[in-house]
């Protein structure tokens, strides 16, 4: 059912910071900042030869990264996310496995302008799963 690493989603305080740190220090392509208001986030993405990292800074008061980062506050690896050619099937394939599907259950439209979903981290060893349709 899956498919590549799609990214793997860095937590930040400090997205102009981590920014500077990747395109300087780290000497890497990163996009421009894109503020998802409906995702409660601010993200950039750093380009890379096999996937991408995707660094998160919280956007508004019920920003859901932002419980992670009063716990982690110097930031941390958030989520992964892997690719799915049907994002539904995937859905129904969990369930039926017994994982637990975030919010509503239903996809959203993510920072790719595709379909998305989040997975339970207590259902896959502590580690958020988000699933994209690709
Ligand atoms: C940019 C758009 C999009 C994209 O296209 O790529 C994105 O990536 S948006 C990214 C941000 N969106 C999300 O994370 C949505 C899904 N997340 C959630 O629904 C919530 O964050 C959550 C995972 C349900 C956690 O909610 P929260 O209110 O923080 O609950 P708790 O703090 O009580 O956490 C419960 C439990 O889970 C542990 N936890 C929380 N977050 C993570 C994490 N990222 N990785 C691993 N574990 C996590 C938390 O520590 C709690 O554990 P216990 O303390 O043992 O109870
Ligand atoms: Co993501």
């Amino acid at each position: 059912m899956l498919g590549r690493v799609n990214h793997v989603a860095i937590a930040v305080t400090d997205l102009a910071a981590a920014t500077e740190c990747y395109s300087g220090t780290l000497g890497a392509k990163v996009s421009s900042p894109m503020a998802l208001p409906e995702h409660g986030v601010t993200v950039v993405f750093v380009e890379l030869p096999n996937t991408k990292i995707e660094l998160l800074e919280p956007l508004g008061e019920t920003s859901p990264i932002r419980a992670f980062l009063d716990k982690n506050p110097s930031g941390g690896i958030h989520h992964i996310c892997y690719e799915v050619e049907d994002i539904k099937a995937a859905r129904a394939h969990l369930t039926g496995q017994g994982a637990r599907v975030l919010g509503d259950g239903e996809p959203r439209i993510g920072a790719h302008g595709k379909p998305v979903l989040f997975l339970h981290p207590k259902d896959f060893f502590g580690t958020l799963i988000e699933l994209e349709q690709v």
